[in-house]
């Protein structure tokens, strides 16, 4: 469940927040297990939007509310933890350059503290799934584009999260592979994941049904359905 009351949000120039709002007056409610796109043209705020349900920013007015977790209330390690439960495909992937595609795919759960054993299965069935099975020692300079993309879907579903934000994370992917990924974010809404997707896809939109969050200028244009 994400609840946000009124939430503006302003990037920080040193060490203040100044300037125009990137995000002013949002209010949501995403109850857990569902499916929402985001949409709206450059420049709205889709990324800063889900970069503030990532916990990388705190909005500087409003509430927020993420998995039952009031953000601006909680403690660091507390926060932590909610990122845990917490899976992100970003635009710009962050891939680590010096690791290969199993210790990238592997970092979080590492850091979740699981054994090697434990994630080891885990990790080869993903990566056959998502077509990277010879590509397991490969590093990320040595992959396509959509291999690249394709990585970081995989260490954003390893993590098996409560919360999958996406951020066009099928701009570098051939169509087939579009559709394979949307099913499968489907599949985890339907086993309890609540994902928010953005896109400029106008293909997936018209042609898989659900609600739709529009942004416009930083504002909320409205939640429909599709
Ligand atoms: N680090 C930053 N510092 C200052 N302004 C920023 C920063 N990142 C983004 N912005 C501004 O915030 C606004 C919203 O940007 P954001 O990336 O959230 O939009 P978007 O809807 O995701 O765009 P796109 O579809 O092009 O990815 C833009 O005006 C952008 O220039």
């Amino acid at each position: 469940m994400i609840r946000f009351r009124n939430v503006s949000y302003r990037h920080e120039r040193g060490r203040r927040a100044q300037g125009r709002p990137v995000l002013e007056g949002i209010t949501l409610d995403i109850p857990q297990g569902s499916f929402h796109w985001l949409t709206g043209p450059s420049g709205a705020g889709k990324s800063s939007l889900l970069r503030l349900m990532h916990l990388e920013s705190l909005p500087c007015e409003g509430h927020a509310e993420i998995l039952g977790v009031d953000v601006k209330s909680a403690k660091r390690r507390q926060r932590a933890q909610l990122r845990q439960k917490i899976g992100f495909i970003p635009q710009d992937l962050r891939l680590l350059s010096e690791l290969d595609v199993f210790d990238n795919i592997a970092l979080p759960l590492r850091l979740a503290g699981a054994r090697f054993e434990a994630i080891e299965s885990e990790i080869v069935s993903i990566l056959d799934w998502l077509g990277l099975g010879g590509k397991k020692s490969s590093l990320p300079d040595q992959l396509s584009g959509g291999e690249r993309q394709r990585v970081a879907i995989a260490r954003a579903l390893v993590m098996r999260p409560s919360l999958l934000l996406a951020d066009e994370p099928t701009n570098a992917l051939a169509e087939e592979q579009s559709w394979q990924l949307v099913d499968a974010l489907q599949a985890l809404s339907r086993s309890g994941t609540t994902v928010i997707v953005a896109t400029h896809n106008e293909a997936l939109l018209r042609a898989v049904n659900h609600p739709c969050i529009a942004l416009k200028n930083g504002r909320l244009a409205g939640v429909a359905a599709r």
